[in-house]
């Protein structure tokens, strides 16, 4: 294709969706090119209703991608790209993956944020030719796979939630749905542009729709920047609010929403477009849905997306989920715990109340030791159910997914067993735990039903049966014997052909290509095809060792073996379809008890963790305290106990009202980001509903958490580091309030030092007299410590170093006062800066501490010229070879063998000076 097309093509796929009415785009005007092929047709077809899709077209045993598709999806899977005929006078470039590993690869463009449209071939062959030899077999898209909207193991993480979001507006007025459809959860979050940043943060969602056109206002095209690769945009009619709330009617079956929390014109988009968009992706197969929860958004506690990044709540800064707080506090067993904690560190609660009813299940399980070892031995036995349920729902469930349920539930029967068993263990237990026990239901029939009918290891699909258990079904288990018995009656067979034809080595053999057949070597075949034998033994092929014949009474024997194996397989796939239909029946309760299972997981491993790590329950409120006595930072305590064993060394921090805002003074290394961040994580910790690294924590809720802690350059939206600082600290001093707790570290650093001191200044007394947040403020600024002077709750604080033989030693305390100097010399010396510009940075700062007024640099360069003052540091003349050199020179290489140059290199290593 020429270039020339190829710009049309972007610009036609950007805005043509196949919502449009007669589709008229570069692909429906190729289809009608003179001289294109009937198959190049179809496919130009129906790629032009999914120009942002790559089209798997099934062909056989492949799905082949053609044109842009092709070159795209071969540069993302890394696959040969090939060419097949041409279009127009061009190659149409080709590539193919085969149907039976195409999970593989769609799960590999799924991760890159490509769409797949998978289009299967709906007619046999056969049907197609009757219509004349040069018909083209009919095809479909049967399913859009897209990142939000995959429901397959292997192509989710167990572990993480995948959510689909769908962005509404009406008027001013915002809101998100969310979806996650491997599990059926279906909820609604107002929002507003200004935490529309931070509510997706929050989510983190696998793809997000939004109306197209949307993004032409500045404001929100600059909220969404950050989450552009996911967003697909959709045909701006479909985010019609009355249309979004007949879809919903529709869908949930009722004649009115009323009985829903009341829904806005914004909820009512966002849900409509989700829910068309879902119907639209599954081709009509509707996934089951809870109804829409309505979240508010005042019950979680703000944190927006910069806060979440620089606290690696489930993220570190490299994106990885190791290392993150999530990874260090996650020891739940199920793929449905560990979903369920991730989604309470995302959004932790601001009722004082919901988050002590957590809370309080976690200690009935830290208090409960031998209950919590036998919950967690069934609890690792409990399968997805949540997953299961929901493919088997959308009709793309197997054997195994109904073992889920039933493996699942048995597990449900053996935890309610263990909880309510003990002697008075109603009484007091624990209201979520209670409530927890109650959810897990009662489901004894179908228990007994999915025992009785499958097997105990079934396959992964239905399509060779085989999973139905023996005793289940009658019917079954006669077309079974049926198929046994004429395996006994060939083994007959074969003997009496063994007989007739004095050919002991004769031997009836089945392949998929020819069936059942006599094969005798190639010595024997003479016999069986000469009279008399051959009027029985029909040849029917020569290979280069033996010879195959068929028979009649074989035919027929086979036949009825087929026969009996296609009506077993049939049956059994009813069966299975019953079973179900049994399942979901049970769907809602099925749900609530993997709900309640997810719950007890999360309560388990959070007194789990308390224990080992020696955590404690904070005591939560509407106070606005924040007192912390022996706290930790999970993270940094896990990183250093593994690298060396060294113990964290544990700190208070009292934010109390005469003391909110603590200015923190100390050299780099001392452990000043350690300590803010450790404060901003116990917050997150506590309102979470988790146990937390102190001695003692009490916490008044906080309302918005904002943490600025280092920066770096933010390229893809063209700000250096000092601008994207700059842009946080003013999302900070314009949003925190006296409920809020800040962490600032070092802002201002990035410029002139005077215009940083400014600004960290002015920070500090909007900080204090503005928002009134309680906040900890860590700086380099010692002229900042003045502040104390004019502003009554600072509180003035800084990092412990001893010095040491001109060295400095780092006690990673918090102490009271400013510290006296900032050691930035003896730092830059442990990070190993040359001797000479070390000296020679302590005669620079001599110069800038003693000299008050004026230019202080101009008269450093009068004072000190460079060049003058460090000769001694050059290293001295050498008089001639060292000892080092000497030996090295002597060394062949060619001569020695491994072990005596892993010597030479210890006796060289030697040899340099002690220093
Ligand atoms: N409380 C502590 N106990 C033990 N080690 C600690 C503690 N706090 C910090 N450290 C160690 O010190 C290192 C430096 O800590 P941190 O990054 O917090 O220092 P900083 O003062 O913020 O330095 P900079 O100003 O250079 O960012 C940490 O990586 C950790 O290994």
């Amino acid at each position: 294709m020429g270039s020339e097309t190829e710009e049309n093509l972007s610009s036609d796929a950007q805005n043509e969706t196949k919502y449009q009415n007669g589709v008229d785009n570069k692909w429906a005007r190729a289809a009608k090119v003179p001289g294109v092929t009937p198959m190049m047709a179809q496919f130009l077809e129906i790629k032009s209703h999914y120009p942002d899709c790559l089209l798997f077209y099934r062909m056989g045993d492949f799905y082949e991608l053609f044109f842009e598709d092709a070159e795209k999806a071969a540069a993302a899977l890394d696959i040969t790209l090939t060419k097949r005929g041409k279009h127009d006078g061009d190659d149409i470039p080709m590539c193919g993956v085969p149907v039976h590993s195409s999970e593989m690869y769609l799960s590999r463009l799924i991760r890159k944020s490509f769409k797949v449209a998978v289009c299967e071939q709906t007619e046999d062959p056969a049907e197609a030719k009757k219509r004349g030899s040069k018909s083209v077999v009919r095809r479909e898209v049967v399913r859009l796979v897209t990142p939000g909207t995959i429901t397959e193991e292997n192509l989710l993480d167990a572990r993480s939630s995948n959510y689909l979001v769908s962005l509404g507006r009406a008027q001013s007025d915002f809101s998100l749905a969310v979806v996650e459809m491997s599990t059926g959860d279906f909820f609604i979050l107002p929002t507003k542009v200004g935490r529309l940043d931070a509510d997706l943060a929050r989510l983190t969602p696998g793809e997000l729709i939004i109306p197209e056109g949307l993004m032409d206002d500045d404001k929100i095209s600059r909220a969404l920047f950050d989450w552009r690769s996911i967003i697909s945009p959709l045909n701006a009619g479909r985010f019609d609010s009355s249309f979004g709330a007949r879809r919903l009617e529709d869908i949930f079956d009722v004649a009115t929403l009323d009985g829903f929390a009341s829904l806005t014109r914004a909820d009512l988009a966002a849900a409509g477009a989700l829910v068309d968009y879902l119907d639209d992706t599954q081709k009509g197969k509707m996934p089951r849905l809870y109804p829409p929860k309505r979240l508010s958004a005042d019950g979680t506690m703000m944190i927006d997306a910069a806060t979440r990044k620089s606290l690696e709540l489930t993220r570190t800064q490299n994106g990885e989920t190791s290392g993150s707080l999530l990874s260090v506090i996650d020891t739940t067993l199920t793929g449905a715990g560990a979903r369920l904690l991730a989604k309470r560190l995302s959004a932790p609660l601001t009722d004082p109340v919901r988050i002590n009813e957590r809370l309080d299940a976690v200690e009935y399980m830290l208090e409960r030791a031998g209950l919590r070892t036998d919950l967690r031995v069934a609890l690792k036995a409990a399968p997805d159910m949540e997953r299961a349920l929901a493919r088997l729902s959308l009709g793309r469930g197997g054997p195994r997914d109904l073992m889920a349920i039933r493996v699942g539930l048995e597990a449900a029967r053996t935890i309610e067993h263990y909880l309510t068993a003990p002697k008075g263990a109603l009484e007091d237990m624990a209201e979520l735990v209670a409530d927890a026990v109650s959810d897990l239901g009662e489901h004894e029939a179908l228990i007994h039903e999915l025992e009785r009918a499958l097997v105990d290891e079934p396959p992964l699909i239905t399509r060779d049966g085989g999973f139905i258990r023996a005793g289940y079904s009658e019917a079954l288990d006669e077309y079974r014997m049926l198929k046994d018995e004429s395996r006994r009656l060939i083994a007959a067979l074969e003997a009496d052909y063994q007989k007739l034809t004095e050919v002991n080595s004769l031997k009836i053999k089945h392949n998929n290509v020819i069936g059942y057949h006599v094969d005798v070597t190639a010595k024997h075949a003479e016999k069986l095809m000469s009279a008399p034998l051959n009027e029985s033994f029909i040849h029917r092929q020569t290979l280069a060792n033996s010879v195959r014949f068929s028979t009649s009474e074989l035919s027929k024997l086979a036949g009825k073996i087929s026969e009996a194996g296609d009506r077993a397989l049939s049956l059994e796939q009813e069966l299975f379809g019953s079973l179900v239909a049994a399942v979901l029946e049970k769907a809602g309760d099925i749900s609530i008890a993997a709900e309640a299972l997810a719950t007890l997981d999360v309560s388990t491993a959070l007194a789990t963790l308390a224990e080992n790590e020696r955590w404690t329950r904070p005591d939560v409120d509407d106070s606005l305290a924040f007192e912390v006595t022996g706290g930790r930072h999970p993270v940094v305590e896990k990183a250093l106990r593994a690298e060396n064993d060294t113990p964290f060394v544990a700190n208070d921090c009292d934010l109390g009202p005469d003391d909110r805002l603590w200015l923190i003074t100390g050299p780099n290394m001392a452990g000043k980001s350690t300590f803010l961040r450790q404060n901003a994580l116990i917050a997150v910790l506590a309102q979470m509903g988790a146990f937390v690294p102190a001695e003692r924590a009490h916490v008044g809720v906080v309302d918005r958490l904002f943490s600025r802690v280092g920066a770096s350059d933010d390229l893809a939206h063209g700000r250096s580091t000092f601008m994207v600082e700059m842009v946080e600290t003013a999302a900070i001093l314009n949003q925190a309030g006296p409920r809020s707790l800040v962490i600032l570290d070092e802002i201002g650093r990035g410029t002139a030092t005077y215009d940083g001191l400014s600004i960290a200044w002015a920070a500090v007394e909007n900080l204090h007299n503005i928002n009134q947040s309680r906040a900890l403020f860590a700086t380099h600024y010692h002229e900042l410590t003045a502040l104390k002077e004019t502003l009554e709750a600072v509180s003035l604080r800084s990092m412990k170093v001893r010095e040491w033989k001109g060295e400095v030693v780092f006690l990673h305390e918090v102490g009271s006062g400013a510290a006296d100097r900032s050691y930035g010399i003896q730092v830059a010396k442990l990070a190993g800066l040359p001797p000479r510009v070390i000296e020679r940075a302590r005669q620079v700062l001599d110069h800038l501490e003693n000299s008050d007024k004026g230019d202080k640099s101009t008269g450093l360069v009068n004072d000190l010229p460079l060049f003058q003052s460090t000769p001694s540091y050059h290293a001295p003349a050498p008089s001639g070879p060292s000892e080092l050199e000497e030996k090295l020179t002597d060394i062949n290489p060619d001569q020695l063998t491994p072990k005596e140059a892993l010597d030479l290199i210890y006796a060289l290593k030697d040899m340099l000076p002690q220093d």
